[in-house]
């Protein structure tokens, strides 16, 4: 994987950084690099997360899931617990034979929908939940086993869960003798991609699961004392000083349809990792180049808070596009689609250098396992020492909990008096 930080010195202006600032802030990677090795090495809490590609094993993955055959594969899960399957499999897996389909929201229509669609016989199950209580995810659970029933279908022999050593999906799971994996300790969901939370739907979807590891693996190899030898750290860095000088929004901008959710998956990361103590950087959820055409105005025009990440693969599969005499669409005939998608991806970096807008390149090889691998370690790295400088605790995320207990207080599930004031906000409706 490359990163070229070349664009994000695009200018003194707000939020404008040089490489000066990018010296400086060489020290401050380098003791960083010290406490994630040090993390690393003594596999505590959060740190243990860039420990995943060496511990995980893909066996046990593929033994857990060796019986069934499916036709679609359905996760059920939420955040973290979801975001990885979904990002992996939609990478990697869009020529298996097997469909991916996920429920991590409570949108009854959405549920019924998908629920009405789904050729349940032929479905696999993968229930996944850290805590085993998130409210979504056994909400959800509940419906689809009700669904699978109601067809007449043995939901316990089509389930596989995963989950802590307690709770009641760890209960659920031995008391219908399910094959239930565990989460990894220490590992926060949002970073828990590269383990058994991630990986069970790509591995009954033929996705190379070593591949992706071995990836993962090349990227705790580059760990390095300097942002200018580990690209990992270096987007890390660049993303926390520029958002230092007014770059409080990072638009992460995949040109490629296979990275969709990998903006998704990035957005979690960043968001619920950084955004402590009244700073983090808003991570904004693109596609190139359907977004030139939505939001690149504001990128380029609108306010300097803005850092764009664009990502590539060096390789695209050909769709050549047919000769035209079409009047003024001659440039177009013997091109071929993916070497105008890259240069929309060129043309917008230089878009917003022009008006001294600051954007990162990453560049993979491919869109192969161990390419996708080395992307999501790499940027969970890139996170971590991020949250190193900023000086957060990376691996919490203790302000969603008030919103989890008002929803279960208003629904009669816990004693929470606040949600009373919640439900009697002051009302102005307009109609
Ligand atoms: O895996 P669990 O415990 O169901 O949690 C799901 C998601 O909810 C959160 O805990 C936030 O509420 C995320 O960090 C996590 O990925």
């Amino acid at each position: 994987m490359q990163v070229d930080i070349g664009n994000a010195l695009a200018s003194e202006a707000d939020p404008g950084i040089g490489r000066s600032d990018l010296d400086d802030l060489d020290e401050r990677v380098a003791d960083a690099h010290d406490r994630i090795a040090r993390g690393m090495a003594d596999d505590d809490f959060g740190y243990a997360s860039l420990n995943l590609p060496e511990r995980t094993d893909a066996a046990e993955i593929e033994r857990a899931v060796d019986g069934f055959d499916p036709e679609a594969v359905l996760t059920v899960g939420i955040g973290g617990s979801a975001l990885g399957a979904i990002t992996i499999t939609e990478a990697l897996a869009g020529d298996s034979p097997v469909d991916h389909y996920a429920l991590d929201n409570v949108d009854p229509a959405h549920v019924t929908r998908l629920l009405d669609d789904l050729p349940l016989a032929e479905t696999v199950v993968h229930v996944v939940s850290r805590s085993g209580t998130t409210a979504e995810t056994l909400a959800n659970f509940l419906v689809v086993r009700e669904a699978m029933d109601a067809a007449g279908v043995d939901w316990s022999e089509r389930t596989v869960v995963t989950t802590g050593e307690a709770g009641p999906l760890r209960e659920l799971a031995e008391t219908e003798g399910l094959p239930a994996l565990d989460v990894p300790e220490g590992v926060p969901g949002r970073f828990s991609a590269l383990s058994t939370v991630g990986l069970v739907p790509a591995a009954m979807m033929g996705v190379d699961l070593e591949g992706l590891l071995a990836g993962g693996r090349a990227g705790a190899d580059a760990l390095a004392d300097s942002l200018y030898d580990c690209p990992a750290y270096a987007y890390g860095a660049v993303a926390y000083a520029l958002d230092e000088r007014g770059a409080s929004v990072n638009a992460m901008m995949p040109y490629v349809e296979g990275l969709e959710s990998f903006a998704e998956w990035f957005a979690q990361l960043w968001a619920e990792s950084l955004g402590k103590d009244g700073g983090g950087q808003t991570p904004a959820r693109a596609l190139g180049a359907t977004d030139q055409h939505s939001q690149l105005q504001l990128y380029r025009a609108g306010p300097r808070d803005k850092l764009v990440t664009v990502v590539r693969p060096a390789e695209r599969p050909d769709c050549a596009i047919p000769e035209t005499d079409v009047a003024d669409l001659e440039y177009l005939g013997g091109q071929d689609l993916g070497t105008l998608l890259d240069a929309e991806f060129e043309a917008t970096e230089a878009s917003l250098a022009a008006a001294e807008r600051p954007s990162v390149r990453i560049e993979i090889d491919a869109m192969d396992a161990e390419s996708v691998g080395r992307l999501l370690y790499d940027m969970e790295v890139a996170c971590v020492v991020a949250g190193e400088l900023y000086g957060v605790e990376t691996f919490d995320q203790p302000a969603v909990e008030w919103g989890k207990n008002a929803a279960r207080g208003l629904l009669g599930g816990g004693d929470f008096e606040e949600a009373e004031a919640v439900a009697e906000k002051t009302e102005l409706v307009v109609e």
